[in-house]
């Protein structure tokens, strides 16, 4: 009998892939069916408002939440599927270092857990160091972790993200107070991944200017998804000179939309 499961997944599948995707959290429906896909080896950005439902899409996608219905696919799999755990990364809105650690020893701490064993030492130390070099953090490879700045730390959790070497990186608000110098170095540094790794990276913010950083949108609102799209193709299709005049747009035009279903009750 053919096992369907052991089949290596077709790498033509989208990274990520939603049908009436809904979320509930408390008594609340936090997402309200999404249909979108998300491309492969682009950055595509999640954008909107605080308390859209960015982090609970992105927890749904890593298989962290809890209450999710609908079909969701990662790289070809059900989210949170076991063969996903190596090829997917995941960095949190907190990052997630140990300031009494260097930033070598924080590194060599994960790829322990990642892959452990006396054996895969030489291979651990080459992955720490890839991995160090690739967010530009060798010079401060042996500095302590908690006597970072805010924008190297950020850089720290994307490190131990990138031990795995995964397909897909969920990236959750990672240039969140950080001055202007510095997150237009943390999204070149996105643009070297996706360009080297050839992966995929999904990363939200509430700063509509970022839209214009990323090769492929999704815009929420209110735990809808207003635009799957390119940022030309969205303001080109609603004449706007920037995505966060488009994404006004489209708002006023949902609720417009809104209104004329109400109306027509
Ligand atoms: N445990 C919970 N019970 C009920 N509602 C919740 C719970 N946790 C979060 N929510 C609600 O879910 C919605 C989506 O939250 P989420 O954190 O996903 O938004 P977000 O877009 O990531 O916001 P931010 O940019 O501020 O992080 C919010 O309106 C929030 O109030």
């Amino acid at each position: 009998m053919m096992n369907i499961d052991s089949d290596p997944p077709d790498p033509r599948t989208p990274a990520v892939r939603a049908e009436a995707l809904t979320v509930v959290r408390g008594s609340r429906t936090v997402l309200h069916g999404l249909d979108f896909t998300v491309p492969r080896g682009r950055i595509t950005g999640l954008l909107g408002p605080s308390g859209c439902g960015k982090s609970t899409l992105m927890r749904a996608i890593v298989g962290t939440q809890a209450k999710v219905s609908g079909t969701l696919e990662i790289l070809g799999r059900p989210a949170g599927h076991a063969t996903l755990r190596n090829r997917v990364g995941y960095v949190t809105q907190a990052p997630s270092v140990y300031d009494d650690l260097t930033v070598r020893q924080n590194l060599e701490y994960f790829a322990a857990v990642l892959d452990p064993g006396r054996a895969a030492a030489e291979r651990r130390r080459e992955h720490v160091s890839r991995a160090i070099a690739d967010v530009d953090l060798t010079s401060h490879a042996d500095a302590l972790a908690g006597n970072l700045s805010g924008g190297q730390r950020s850089r720290v959790s994307l490190a131990v993200a990138l031990l795995g070497a995964p397909e897909l990186l969920v990236l959750d608000e990672p240039t969140v107070g950080l001055d202007p110098v510095l997150r237009r170095d943390l999204w070149n540094l996105f643009h070297d991944i996706a360009a080297t790794r050839g992966a995929t990276l999904l990363v939200s913010s509430h700063v509509m200017d970022e839209a214009e950083r990323c090769h492929h949108l999704l815009l929420m609102r209110e735990g809808r998804i207003l635009a799957d799209d390119t940022p030309e193709a969205l303001r080109s299709r609603t004449g706007a000179d920037t995505v966060e005049a488009a994404f006004l747009h489209l708002v006023d035009e949902a609720a417009a939309a809104g209104r004329a279903k109400e109306t027509a009750r």
